[in-house]
């Protein structure tokens, strides 16, 4: 079931086109990953399809509801600014806002959510006394406290501690596993990385790519490199040189490393078998593979991919296959 449906949405201030003719689909239990560097419109975006601001073009539904007012008490907001009453405690804002989505919470479930955003210690402070951070985590526990069924969270762990923010991450997942739906932005792409399971890479107001990220890896790579720990060659040189050449390119042989690229990993077992089958061993097997900080940071300098990485799950897949 798709939740957000976003059809050629536009947002122009002046003459300055901010959000130019967006189409997006998310789908019920994803955690959507938004990205794009200072300025891009994720927040305008945001700000249009949660009825914060209005488009100036195009259109939406939320929860197959084409009218926004019918679906605010289902969904669940922290925006790029939220504001707080400063004489209200923790706990007073939750109950106020739950207020405004039509449900009555009680005190022990207020403590129970200022727990999960780790403001427990804090759940009678008034926010006026808040720092930056806790205001934060106070932020999203007033987006989910109402129980809503989509959540869309602007930047939900920036500003906040290490520990705070695995906390918070650990939270979405854990509503994501409840049927929940969380649309969110992030400048830390090791969190996109981590917990989204689809995510599109906004500039200038254009969405430049969209999908899993394994499929915005396969848009970046066009060839991988891969490099075998082996043992030596010796007698088998002769046979071993001619097929790597048959499956690869750029073959380099160095004190029993060999280098190569290959158009697809799907050719990293055939090597191994063989290499197995000419008794040679494997010991280990680098692969480079783009992080998405290397795909983002692409999309900002048009350069080339270049980061090495060492991809456990490659190895595991290639253990498995042999
Ligand atoms: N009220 C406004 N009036 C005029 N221009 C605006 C307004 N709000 C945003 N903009 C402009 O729209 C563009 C997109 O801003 P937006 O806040 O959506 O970016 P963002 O991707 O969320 O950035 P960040 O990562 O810094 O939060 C920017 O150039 C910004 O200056």
């Amino acid at each position: 079931m798709n939740v957000i449906e976003v059809n050629n949405l536009s947002k122009t201030y002046g003459k300055n086109n901010v959000v130019k003719n967006v189409n997006l689909v998310v789908k019920k239990g994803e955690i959507y990953g938004f990205l794009g560097r200072n300025g891009a419109g994720k927040s305008t975006f945001i700000n249009m399809i949660t009825g914060i601001i209005n488009p100036s073009a195009g259109s939406f539904t939320l929860l197959n509801e084409p009218n926004l007012q019918n679906v605010k008490r289902r969904i669940g907001v922290l925006p790029d600014y939220s504001t707080f009453y400063d004489s209200l405690t923790a706990i007073g804002h939750l109950k106020y806002f739950t207020g405004i989505h039509g449900r009555s919470i009680s005190t022990a479930e207020c403590k129970w959510v200022l727990q999960r955003v780790g403001l427990s210690e804090h759940a009678n402070k008034r926010a006026g006394k808040f720092s930056f951070g806790m205001k934060k985590k106070l932020g999203i526990a007033q987006a989910i406290a109402h129980n809503p069924e989509l959540i869309f969270l602007d930047e939900p762990t920036s500003g906040i501690d290490a520990e705070s923010a695995l906390m918070i991450q650990k939270l979405m997942l854990e509503l994501k596993e409840a049927g929940k739906t969380i649309f969110m932005t992030s400048h830390n792409l090791n969190e996109i990385e981590k917990i989204c399971t689809r995510l599109a890479i906004m500039r200038d107001g254009v969405i430049i790519n969209e999908g899993t990220l394994d499929e915005l890896r396969a848009h970046y790579l066009s060839a991988i490199t891969v490099q075998i720990k082996h043992s030596p060659f010796s007698s088998k040189q002769n046979e071993v040189i001619p097929f790597l050449q048959s499956i690869g390119k750029e073959i380099i042989t160095k004190d029993n490393k060999t280098t190569l690229t290959l158009d697809t990993e799907e050719k990293i077992p055939v090597i191994i078998r063989a290499m197995m089958n000419l008794k040679i061993n494997v010991y280990r097997i680098n692969v480079d593979e783009p992080s998405l900080e290397e795909i983002f940071l692409d999309h900002r300098n048009q350069g080339t991919v270049t980061k090495e990485n060492t991809l456990s799950n490659t190895i595991s897949k290639l253990k498995m296959s042999i």
